[in-house]
């Protein structure tokens, strides 16, 4: 049996992404060369710069050192009481409490300041920043833990009758502005931290079901289906923190997806707390009674209500699991071998191939000899027999498209890095960088196209800052697959907000105007909703609305979100 064991556990999820004292990932070479790269002074000794910008840049071990953010700009670092206070009325407050307990209805400082944004570059850089233009967003009035659904209608329905804006709350590593504290034309607003509902309610080992918790992390929800042989198996790089409600809620996609699916595809059943009522769904594995309501809620974003639980297909702990490295001429020879990979088989659970610009990336911050094309790498999950049989099959497959192997140790120090990005984010933003994702999927037939097109719009955005972009594919389906770029840049410190605006405005454009999804698995959130009508249309954007005010008539439910 193999387990999960290359990740930590945290207990609590709000721990730091990277433990307080670790060994900082980039090393003196690495910032060397990043001095020299992006022409950044004080990034060979890391010192200097990191220093003087380490007040304005307040990283994801900060926010965790004060209980999952630090959104007042050091304020509630030092403990004084640095944030607006709370304008929840006092009737709006004890109907809370009493929805609650008063213990739950948290308005202290270092609560709210933990729930003001989510976790995308423009997050981590505007927490820090004083001018109210591109400074903090307000925190949210109120911090609202529900220990159970019953509780969780309760605070719906108080919100619906004192006009209170809510922004479920999950494990907050939102991306695209999903769990920003908007008010809408609100008086207040409160963040309903998920949290405690946090139980695997049901293990069905016949069906090879399980129901869980929206509150759970990736990490418990992993802990408790394997103290019983089980595995969920959905690992987003986000993994550490991110939840069972949050992966459903913006159908999320992880590492394994290729091959046992993105999140929204493994969830049998749900249930959702709306203020217009409860919604339970899914009622066998395959139905024809109408259109499939579990799709409005998988991807709602908060925006219609609060999932509460899922039940979610699970898979015996694999016996084995080998993941492997490729070497291939170019991307296009890549991509070929990928679709064939997976329009023909044998499929692969684990398929990413970098573009030539990361695989130089990953080459030269090793500190290895360039090398010619790109690195794929390609793993399976499962019985012995099962991943020595797709294994076999594509070795040969990929041999005879003239793929050199690197074997399985090139896909080990993938693998032992894989949930480190965000540490690494956290390192390399106080040098003075812009350091950002983005992602989409397309066809097979126009991806190479959409590849090249959201390049050069992030690199003309950015051509004063000496872009670097790099991309990956990491989903592949049948009739195409994900593209996911990584953007770093040298940081306008002046306006760095305003820089990053214009380079997702032109990579935005550039993928609607491609005809591509807006988003793969990052969500709509507030960033992508300009494009949402882009990609189903005003009629359909027109029936999320009629949706949103069917099932919250009052327009609590996280406002700004989902919808343009
Ligand atoms: C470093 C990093 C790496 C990432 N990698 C990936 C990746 O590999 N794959 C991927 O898919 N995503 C990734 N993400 C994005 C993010 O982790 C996912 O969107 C994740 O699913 C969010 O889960 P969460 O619990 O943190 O949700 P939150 O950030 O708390 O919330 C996300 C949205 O869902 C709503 N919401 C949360 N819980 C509920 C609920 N129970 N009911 C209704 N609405 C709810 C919120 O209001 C918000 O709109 C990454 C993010 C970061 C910071």
């Amino acid at each position: 049996m193999v387990d999960f064991a290359d990740f930590t556990l945290p207990d609590d999820p709000a721990a730091a992404w990277a433990a307080p004292g670790a060994e900082p990932l980039v090393s003196p070479r690495v910032r060397a060369l990043i001095a020299q790269v992006f022409g950044i002074d004080g990034a060979i000794d890391g010192g200097d710069a990191a220093t003087k910008r380490a007040d304005v840049v307040a990283t994801g071990d900060e926010r965790a050192a004060n209980g999952g953010g630090a959104a007042a700009g050091g304020a509630a670092r030092d403990g004084a009481s640095a944030l607006p206070p709370s304008p929840l009325s006092s009737a709006a407050h004890a109907a809370l409490a009493s929805a609650v307990g008063a213990d739950h209805v948290r308005t202290d400082d270092a609560a709210r300041a933990a729930h003001a944004n989510g976790m995308s570059y423009l997050d981590l850089v505007r927490r820090g920043r004083a001018s109210a233009a591109d400074g903090p967003p307000a925190p949210p009035d109120a911090v609202v833990e529900p220990a159970d659904e019953r509780q969780v209608a309760a605070v719906l329905a108080t919100a619906s009758e004192h006009a209170v804006a809510v922004v479920p709350f999950g494990g907050g590593t939102s991306v695209v502005g999903g769990v920003a504290p908007e008010r809408g034309p609100f008086g207040a607003v409160v963040a309903l931290d998920l949290r405690r509902l946090d139980r695997l309610v049901e293990l069905d080992e016949v069906s090879r079901t399980a129901t869980l918790q929206a509150g759970l992390t990736g990490p418990r929800a992993e802990a408790l289906l394997a103290a019983r042989g089980f595995t969920l198996g959905h690992l987003p790089q986000s993994f550490e923190r991110a939840t069972i409600g949050g992966y459903a809620a913006t159908r999320s996609a992880g590492q394994l997806s290729t091959g046992w699916g993105r999140f929204d595809a493994l969830v049998e059943r749900l249930r959702a707390v709306t203020p217009a009522g409860t919604l339970s769904l899914g009622r066998a594995p395959g139905s024809a009674a109408g259109p499939d309501l579990r799709q409005l809620l998988l991807g709602s974003e908060g925006a219609f209500g609060v999932i509460t639980e899922v039940t979610v297909r699970i898979r015996p702990l694999p016996q084995v699991r080998r993941h492997e490295g490729w070497r291939v001429d170019s991307f296009a020879a890549g991509t070929a071998l990928l679709r064939r990979l997976a329009q023909d088989g044998p499929r692969p659970d684990l398929a990413r191939l970098s573009d030539e610009a990361e695989t130089a990336l990953g080459v030269a911050t090793a500190g290895e000899q360039a090398g010619e094309g790109c690195l794929l790498l390609v793993g399976w999950e499962g019985s012995e027999a099962d991943v020595a049989g797709r294994a076999l099959a594509t070795a040969a497959l990929l041999r005879e498209a003239g793929a050199v192997p690197l074997g399985e140790e090139a896909a080990a120090s993938w693998r032992s890095g894989r949930f480190r990005a965000p540490r690494l984010r956290d390192e390399l933003l106080p040098l003075g960088l812009v350091v950002e994702t983005l992602e989409t999927a397309t066809s097979w037939r126009d991806l190479e196209a959409v590849h090249a097109a959201v390049g050069e719009a992030l690199r003309g955005a950015l051509a004063d800052a000496t872009p670097l972009v790099a991309c990956h594919i990491s989903h592949l389906y049948a009739a195409g697959a994900s593209l996911y770029f990584s953007v770093i840049a040298r940081q306008d410190s002046a306006d760095p907000v305003g820089q990053w605006r214009a380079a997702k405005r032109a990579a935005g454009d550039a993928i609607a105007a491609a005809g591509a999804t807006i988003t793969h698995h990052h969500a709509v959130g507030a960033d992508h909703a300009p494009w949402l009508a882009d990609e189903v249309g005003e009629p359909g954007v027109a029936l999320l609305r009629a949706v949103k005010s069917h099932l919250d008539p009052a327009g609590v439910m996280n406002p700004g979100k989902l919808l343009p």
